[in-house]
């Protein structure tokens, strides 16, 4: 026990994380996916046979973040229906699995209405399920095309608002290669600024309660070499208040059609923060999680997630279970907020950097001008 994390202190291993794949075995197509709920204790890989499975995995974050959970929704379409399984079905149940990231609902309709378009041509449920594959492929593509972009742009917008380099950036929650088919959103460009070695300092919020700063983006940030410290999440204020915060970066499960963001919980009071210490507050994300039919923060659904997520720890190295399994940290029948996302409203927001540039300042009408400039005339 004492030395499982060992490796991780001297972290020698190739930087890419394989979070994703689609395998054909000759018992027929699987998902795998790295189970982020064992992170960083060790590296477990998940196999999902059918939807069920993946819903699963999707609701215990043994696979998450917005951008991923667009591209597993994806491969979980074209898995119902490769394995002959009721394709909507499958696909009401992974729309429904989680309420925020829009990324989930994007990438099940592109699959299905891939499968449904080639079923209507050919009326071959074979060639169907070939074509929501194939759709799903794209998707893991684009995303990790869109994320190299992001990072790009990222790295120039730092560089305009904080000419001076050497930046301290500070970091919610994880948004890495664990989150995306490349090498993440906001994680990308603290790491594109790593690699340009204007990096001094990234701040990892441990992301409270399940930690996936402290369990991931460190795990991550560990494996690129980055400088990092990690402080709990209510430690943030004196650090601004120390002048040691020059940037926060952070991604975005949803962006309504306003400009409004949410995010993981947590997000909205280092906006607040930002403002006050006039510190800029960058939003990282791909345009696959811009919502026009949200018109605004209010309109996003935040999940709510068990209260034993609160009432409870657990030690990574032990698989994810219901209430009762942690060690409890508050009395028995502790009722517990535990919402998983928090919004920012527009006016907050720095800016918002796209695989397609950066709206700054972030109104309705400048996003929409994105939107419509990229081919996803989607807003308005
Ligand atoms: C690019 S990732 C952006 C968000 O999805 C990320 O910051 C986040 O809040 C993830 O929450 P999670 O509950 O771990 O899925």
């Amino acid at each position: 026990m004492a030395d499982q994390y060992a490796q991780l202190r001297e972290d020698k291993r190739p930087t890419e994380i394989p979070v994703i794949r689609w395998e054909e075995p000759p018992e027929g197509p699987v998902l795998v996916l790295l189970d982020q709920t064992r992170l960083p204790a060790e590296e477990v890989e998940l196999v999902c046979t059918d939807a069920p499975a993946l819903v699963e995995a999707i609701r215990s974050l043994a696979v998450r973040g917005a951008p991923l959970l667009g591209i597993a929704g994806a491969y979980g379409v074209a898995l119902a229906a490769v394995r002959g399984f009721d394709v909507e079905e499958a696909a009401r149940a992974l729309e429904g699995a989680r309420p925020t990231a829009v990324n989930l609902s994007v990438g099940v309709h592109k699959a299905s209405s891939a499968y449904r378009t080639a079923l209507t041509k050919t009326g071959d449920p074979a060639a169907a399920a070939t074509a929501a594959l194939a759709a799903a492929r794209t998707l893991h593509q684009e995303d990790a095309e869109a994320s190299a972009r992001m990072a790009a742009h990222g790295l120039t917008l730092l560089d305009e608002l904080l000419p001076g380099g050497g930046h301290r950036i500070l970091t919610h929650c994880n948004t890495g290669s664990l989150v995306s088919g490349g090498e993440g959103t906001a994680l990308a460009v603290a790491l594109a600024a790593h690699r340009a070695g204007q990096l001094r300092r990234l701040w990892v919020d441990e992301t409270r309660p399940l930690l996936q700063g402290a369990r991931l983006t460190a795990y991550e940030a560990a494996r690129h070499g980055m400088a990092y410290t990690l402080l709990t999440d209510n430690a943030a204020g004196s650090l601004f208040a120390a002048g040691e915060v020059d940037a926060v970066l952070i991604g975005a499960d949803r962006i309504a059609a306003d400009g409004s963001v949410a995010n993981k919980v947590g997000s909205y009071p280092l906006a607040v923060l930002a403002r006050y210490h006039h510190v800029p507050f960058i939003v990282v994300a791909p345009l696959t999680t811009v919502d026009a039919q949200t018109p605004d923060g209010a309109s996003i659904e935040v999940e709510q997630r068990p209260g034993f997520e609160v009432t409870e720890v657990r030690a990574p190295q032990v698989p994810v279970a219901g209430a009762g399994d942690g060690i409890p940290v508050a009395p028995l029948g502790t009722q517990a907020y535990n919402p998983a996302f928090d919004v920012t409203p527009p006016e907050l927001v720095t800016a918002i950097v796209t695989e397609e540039g950066a709206v700054s300042p972030v109104t309705a009408g400048a996003l929409a001008e994105l939107c419509a400039r990229s081919g996803r005339a989607t807003i308005g």
